[in-house]
């Protein structure tokens, strides 16, 4: 199954802007009595808005014409008074949707990280880590801002624009239409550029996802890059990145500043043909001049949040353009769902029944693969670089599931088993271990019900029975060493010591070492052989090794090559097959 997201920069999504907004209401769940104070407040907010105009014009016609101070005073307070609750309105507005802005980008972000744990390997290794990173971090980011600050203000302007239009229209329809025209026409406008802005603003957030790829890669193989002088490898890759993440950005930043000016002409149109068609009126008696201010206000007060709208645009283009891609990973799912289980009577403690396998868009790894194993054995398993023996261990674990046929454990399908019932008969210690940062300890216990809350004299007394204490002497601070995941401080010999302790102490019963002895010294790993030898008599193990010293105690040896896995029969014949294999490889 392809597990492969969208970075090639173009939008999927062809829907109105409505319809974009009605995807964002599922994120909102919950939030009804915020969203119900919010909205109060911007209601109450518009309404102060759209009275002064009102008031003001009812000040010079009635109280300035006549010479009214008294009349002035009084209705100056009152309008003072729609200020101040303008004010705290507008700050209850601000405060809830800040608020309700952060909760989402939490809300995100956990049902992100969530699906990510959800998804199986094939997922990451499809997708570069730094575009993961970055639609978790930046593109909920713009989400939380549209929600915190964007939202608020597109709401609160639309009823702006709606009561100032209603008002327009009712004080005079014909003064009210023409206002008006200019506002229809940069709509129109507006209809026909918004794909355009937000193919583009999708493009600005897809090459952000590849710049912080770049950032990764670079900064997780940087010994690599060092020890090779290609710096400049990285340089100019990293350039390249930056470069398209530039023009992309620019290009998002044109496309959606292009309505600032629009909609500034369409309010200066709108004032002039109120000046013009006003005072025309006023002349034919038709319209006080308190009216033609309360007008032009109101012109104001329907252009300057249209306005305001066209500068949130590019935020709100940012968010759903963000939004679509975070909506891709959650839509993901993983096609490695628990099956039920139907027994076999095969007692084997794990089989492959006709299996085959390949990498999406690769040739077949396995093809046609039938083997078991028998409980308590050790099994080796030799072949060529790239022959497959990392992949087969890895769908013994069930990393992956075959392409066709299926891995049996304990004589049920392997797929019948929940993700915790498998860890509990499997311990995989990978080529490259991977620790957590914090203690040797911490790692242990890692993953480890049994342990999780042993206290440290309950683990020490475990440790000394599985007679895995003597490897904990190659640190200097013993359970206390520090480790950090990312630092090289911990040679990789003692990384693959600590992974074999961890794995070791959950008592699989089968242990799948994929070349864990290959950096550890010889004496290291008489002594990781005699812990081997003391681990349940029923334990199986299987060693995947280049080198063949190190498979001597093997029961039987596996050659994988070739989409086949042979069975050697002996020592002499895994040889041959290894020359064999590596010349024809
Ligand atoms: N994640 C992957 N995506 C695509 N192809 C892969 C992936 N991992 C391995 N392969 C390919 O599958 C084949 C088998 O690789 P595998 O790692 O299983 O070999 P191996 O025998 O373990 O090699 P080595 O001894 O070098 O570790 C190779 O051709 C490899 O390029």
């Amino acid at each position: 199954m392809s597990y492969k997201l969208n970075t090639s920069g173009a939008s999927t999504s062809t829907e109105s802007i409505w319809v974009s907004l009605g995807r964002l209401l599922p994120l909102l769940k919950g939030e009804g009595r915020v969203i119900a104070l919010a909205f109060g407040a911007i209601l109450l907010t518009s309404a102060t808005t759209l009275s002064t105009p009102l008031i003001i014009s009812h000040i010079v016609d009635s109280f300035i014409a006549a010479g009214d101070y008294r009349g002035l005073f009084t209705w100056s307070g009152l309008l003072l008074v729609v200020f101040l609750v303008g004010l705290g309105s507008g700050y209850t507005q601000t405060r809830t949707m800040g608020g309700l802005g952060r909760r989402v980008l939490f809300n995100l972000r956990n049902a992100l990280f969530t699906k990510l744990q959800e998804l199986p390997v094939g997922f990451f290794n499809q997708n570069r880590a730094g575009d993961l990173i970055s639609r978790i971090n930046n593109d909920t980011d713009k989400l939380n801002q549209f929600f915190a600050q964007a939202l608020m203000q597109f709401l609160g302007n639309s009823v702006l624009i709606v009561g100032a239009g209603i008002l327009l229209l009712t004080l005079n329809p014909r003064l009210g239409a023409a206002a008006l025209v200019p506002a229809v026409l940069v709509l129109g406008v507006t209809q026909l550029i918004s794909g355009w802005v937000k193919r583009a603003s999708f493009k600005s957030l897809q090459t952000l996802g590849s710049l912080s790829g770049e950032v990764q890669e670079s900064l997780a193989n940087f010994k690599v890059i060092v020890a090779f002088n290609r710096l400049d490898y990285f340089r100019t890759a990293f350039g390249l990145a930056n470069d398209a993440n530039y023009q992309a950005s620019t290009r998002a930043g044109v496309a959606s500043n292009l309505f600032i000016p629009l909609y500034g002409l369409a309010s200066n149109l709108g004032q002039l043909v109120v000046l013009a068609y006003g005072i025309t009126l006023i002349g034919q008696g038709e319209l006080s001049v308190g009216l033609l201010i309360g007008f032009l206000l109101y012109v104001n007060n329907f252009y300057n949040p249209l306005r305001q709208i066209a500068t949130i645009w590019a935020s709100l283009q940012l968010a759903l353009a963000g939004l679509d891609r975070i909506s891709e990973v959650l839509a993901m799912t993983s096609d490695m769902k628990v099956i039920a289980a139907v027994p076999s009577a095969s007692d084997a403690v794990l089989a492959f029944e006709d299996v085959s396998f390949h990498y999406p868009d690769g040739e077949d790894v396995l093809r046609s693969v039938s083997f078991a194993l028998e409980r308590g054995k050790t099994y080796a398993m030799i072949g060529p670089t790239g022959g497959g023996k990392t992949t087969t261990a890895s769908l013994m674990a069930r990393l992956f599931d075959p392409t066709h046929g299926r891995v049996m454990l304990d004589g049920r399908d392997i797929r019948s088993f929940t993700p915790e019932e498998r860890a509990a008969k499997i311990g995989f210690i990978l080529q490259e271990p991977f620790l957590f940062t914090g203690t040797v300890r911490d790692n242990i216990r890692y993953g480890n019900p049994a342990l999780v809350s042993a206290s440290n004299e309950e683990l020490t007394s475990r440790l000394d029975a599985a007679g895995l204490s003597r490897l904990l002497a190659r640190f200097d601070n013993g359970l206390d060493t520090a480790v950090t995941s990312s630092s090289d401080a911990m040679s990789l010999g003692q990384k693959q010591l600590v992974a074999f302790v961890r794995a070791a102490l959950r008592n699989p019963e089968l242990l799948i070492l994929d070349e864990a002895t290959a950096n550890i010294d010889t004496v290291t790993e008489q002594l990781l052989d005699e812990i081997l030898g003391q681990l349940p008599k029923t334990t199986t193990k299987v060693v995947i090794a280049h080198r063949l010293n190190t498979i001597d105690d093997a029961d039987e040896i596996f050659f994988v090559n070739g989409g086949a896995v042979t069975r050697a029969g002996s020592m002499e014949n895994a040889l041959d097959m290894l020359m064999h294999g590596a010349m024809t490889s």
